[in-house]
């Protein structure tokens, strides 16, 4: 299994809590330069190659800072100058992009090697801002991150996101977002939403998308409740077949940590497509200090470990995909009483699921979200599995649909 790791353990109901005193502290104090911080965990035998769910080590972390004391120590304690981050970049990868030369130097002359090369230095698709015409531009939507507007480019309506100045004036975020950026601009895959570019501005971050107008599953559900269960099956093949391209990717899977009803839309062929994979630790991200582990994605679709603030991987996309279809077959959110902390908490530490009625399940549906909804990630099916398990689904009800039934009702 692809695993990742997030911050340790915390306490119940309160998952931001980082816990500095635990072995992440390595982290935090490279990234800040804190040498004796730095010292004393290396003291008390944390490992060097310590690294966060995104792979990046202590070595990545001084080294994109240009913490060269740090880095010194790091490799004299032994840290892997050649570890590899969920991006596929070294320390040497950041350094440079960083422009931080004596680092480079330094990791160069023990042997540090920069795989993505010029690659990392390839900025995101640059699109002029005058290009697009923001005055015209009509309000679609609001995230985490800022607005969604309706634009015109080159005279073709896209999604324009916009992001939060106070998210994107920290230059460190606004450095993960565009990588985040970069590698979603090589994707391509008809379940996915197209990234089309980045604006060029000096202030302003804000990035181009396909427009897709029929919004998101969200929208859908809201509107006409409850799917039938053919309906619900196409799309939840529509979600598994671009995730499975997300966790199929060379050479590192993506995990898109954030899989809601709201980050699915549909085109106007009425197929859903998967969007806004791997921004959500950002969107978290307020003020930017080295806190970009644990915690990414909404409680209410959120895996248990990742609640728990444990090593996690692909997996968690399965866990939230089988919440996605659940409502799909229930017409919105189980527990909507309860606030999405509450309802991730007792997941998490009470194995609690929603209940699955005879009456709106078919067996081989019930069958399939309890796989997904596992309580041991291990055991959860991979995309690849639950494509082949919705194919049979799909052929079986097609098949069992009597014949002459139109609108629920069976004619006799
Ligand atoms: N490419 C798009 N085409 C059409 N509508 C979109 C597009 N992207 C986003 N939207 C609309 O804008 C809304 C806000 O989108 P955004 O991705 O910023 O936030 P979100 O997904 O709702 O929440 P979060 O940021 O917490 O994931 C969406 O719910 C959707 O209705």
């Amino acid at each position: 299994m692809e695993v990742c790791k997030s911050s340790p353990p915390c306490k119940r109901m309160n998952p931001q809590t980082i816990d500095l005193e635990g072995p992440y502290r390595l982290l935090h104090c490279s990234s800040k330069g804190d040498k004796i911080g730095v010292m004393q965990e290396l003291e008390k035998h944390v490992e060097p190659n310590l690294a966060d769910y995104d792979k990046r080590t202590a070595l990545h972390l001084a080294s994109c800072e240009g913490c060269t004391e740090i880095v010194v120590l790091l490799l004299e304690k032994g840290a892997d100058v050649n570890s590899v981050d969920r991006w596929g970049r070294t320390p040497l990868s950041d350094a440079r992009s960083f422009g931080h030369e004596d680092i480079c130097k330094l990791l160069e002359s023990r042997g540090g090697i920069d795989p993505v090369g010029l690659d990392s230095r390839t900025p995101c698709y640059e699109i002029d801002y005058e290009e697009v015409d923001m005055d015209g531009a009509t309000l679609i939507g609001e995230g985490a991150y800022g607005e969604v507007y309706l634009v015109k480019w080159r005279g073709t309506e896209v999604a324009a996101k916009t992001i939060r100045s106070s998210i994107a004036s920290n230059l460190k975020v606004k450095h993960t977002f565009l990588k985040e950026l970069g590698l979603w601009q090589k994707l391509r895959h008809p379940n996915i939403v197209q990234f089309l570019g980045v604006l060029k501005h000096p202030d302003r971050l804000i990035f181009l998308t396909d427009y897709l107008r029929n919004g998101s599953l969200y929208d859908i559900l809201k509107k006409k409740g409850r799917l039938d269960p053919l309906t619900a099956v196409a799309y939840a093949l529509d979600i598994a077949r671009g995730m499975n391209y997300l966790h199929q990717h060379k050479p590192h899977p993506i995990i898109h940590r954030d899989l809601t009803p709201r980050n699915v839309l549909q085109d106007e062929s009425g197929h859903l497509k998967v969007t806004d994979f791997g921004l959500s630790k950002i969107a978290q991200e307020k003020d930017a200090g080295y806190k970009m582990t644990g915690g990414t994605g909404s409680y209410r679709y959120m895996a248990p470990e990742v609640y728990r603030r444990e090593s996690y991987g692909k997996s968690v996309d399965v866990f939230s995909f089988a919440l996605l279809v659940y409502e799909m077959f229930q017409g919105g959110p189980s527990n909507r009483a309860e606030l999405p902390e509450q309802v991730a908490d007792k997941r998490a530490y009470e194995d609690s699921r929603p209940s699955l009625s005879s009456f709106v399940y078919p067996e081989p549906i019930k069958m399939l979200l309890r796989e997904c909804w596992h309580k041991n990630p291990e055991c959860r099916p991979t995309f690849e599995e639950i494509i082949l398990k919705l194919e049979n689904i799909e052929d079986t009800l097609r098949h069992e649909r009597p014949i002459g039934d139109c609108c629920g009702c069976i004619i006799l």
